[in-house]
């Protein structure tokens, strides 16, 4: 059965009214479309969770707010007939596309989400605002849909960290759960944004799995060694334009050289003209001898 598009927040009250006096849990995954393997792993994951008659939520939905301005808002891919069907295959029962009108009616909203500290690095400090726009958008999207329980992807490790945060902090009372990153069998990421890359540029983007995965091998020799590893896959990339490579706390704190234990490798860098990024978990330190 395919799903039923809701284009307005009026459509999706209605929609959903019979499921909450029926007392079935709402699950939401929310994407801004060009929908790939990734996305409908959070599907399967979210269907999982709240069962198999429960009404999984896909919101669809190319958020202005988090775009700076010489971002790729406008070239941002569009693909609403292939997302639908995506979305069908995956059993999703409603996809909310709504209008930037029908999101923020009157135009930028006065009131937004103050993401705190976690918002001033790695992404947040290239993409200044750009949390803000993702975390009013995402309580919004709490808002009109109220579910029980959401799948970010741990691809935007930050995001997700920033999501569940505003959700505790907030007392927002939706759990929110961390999907796996789908790969490409290289190890490349995948992302909406690969397809702005042309053969050449998607042969080099494996640098960024690889810088990870060197990272992830040179763990046990310590946190040193882990992301020197990284930084010399990633400086001997061609093509590859570095943001950023570091080795986090799993809440992103910064780490010192004696760090042990489960850690984060975060990567970002621009191919051409198309900005991608990655992680991976890491563990620091030998393993303890008993
Ligand atoms: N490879 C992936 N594996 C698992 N989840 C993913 C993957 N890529 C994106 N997601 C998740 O899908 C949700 C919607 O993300 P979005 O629609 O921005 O897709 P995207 O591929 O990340 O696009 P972009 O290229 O703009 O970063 C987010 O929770 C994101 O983390
Ligand atoms: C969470 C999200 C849909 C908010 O616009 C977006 O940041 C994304 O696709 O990851
Ligand atoms: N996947 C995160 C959305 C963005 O880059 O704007």
């Amino acid at each position: 059965m395919p799903p039923v598009i809701a284009g307005t927040r009026a459509e999706l009250a209605e929609l959903l009214v019979p499921h909450r006096a029926a007392g079935r849990r709402v699950g939401l995954v929310c994407t801004m479309g060009a929908m790939h393997e990734g996305h409908a792993s959070l599907m399967r994951r979210t269907r999982l969770e709240i069962g198999p008659d429960a009404p999984l939520v896909v919101s669809l939905f190319v958020n202005p707010l988090q775009f700076g301005p010489n971002e790729d808002l406008a070239r941002y891919p569009r693909t609403f007939d292939e997302d639908v069907a995506l979305c069908a295959r995956e059993g999703v029962d409603i996809v909310f596309a709504p209008t930037v009108d029908e999101v923020y009616p009157g135009g930028d909203p006065q009131v937004t989400v103050d993401p705190g500290p976690l918002a001033g690095v790695l992404e947040g400090k290239t993409r200044p605002g750009h949390y803000v726009g993702v975390l009013t958008v995402v309580a919004k999207l709490f808002g009109l849909v109220r579910p029980e329980v959401t799948v970010f992807g741990e691809k935007d490790y930050q995001q997700l960290a920033l999501v569940r945060r505003m959700s505790g902090d907030l007392c927002l009372g939706v759990e929110v759960l961390g999907g796996e990153t789908v790969r490409e069998p290289d190890g490349l990421a995948l992302s909406s944004r690969n397809r702005y890359l042309d053969p050449e540029q998607r042969q080099q983007a494996v640098a960024l799995s690889r810088a990870l995965r060197a990272a992830q091998e040179a763990g046990p020799e310590g946190y040193a060694a882990a992301l020197a590893a990284a930084e010399k896959v990633l400086a001997d990339a061609p093509g590859v334009d570095l943001d950023y490579v570091v080795v986090r706390a799993v809440d992103l704190a910064e780490l010192d050289e004696d760090a042990r234990g489960e850690a984060r490798a975060l990567v970002a860098a621009k191919v051409g003209t198309t900005r991608l990024i990655d992680n991976m978990p890491v563990v620091l330190g030998a393993p303890l001898r008993h």
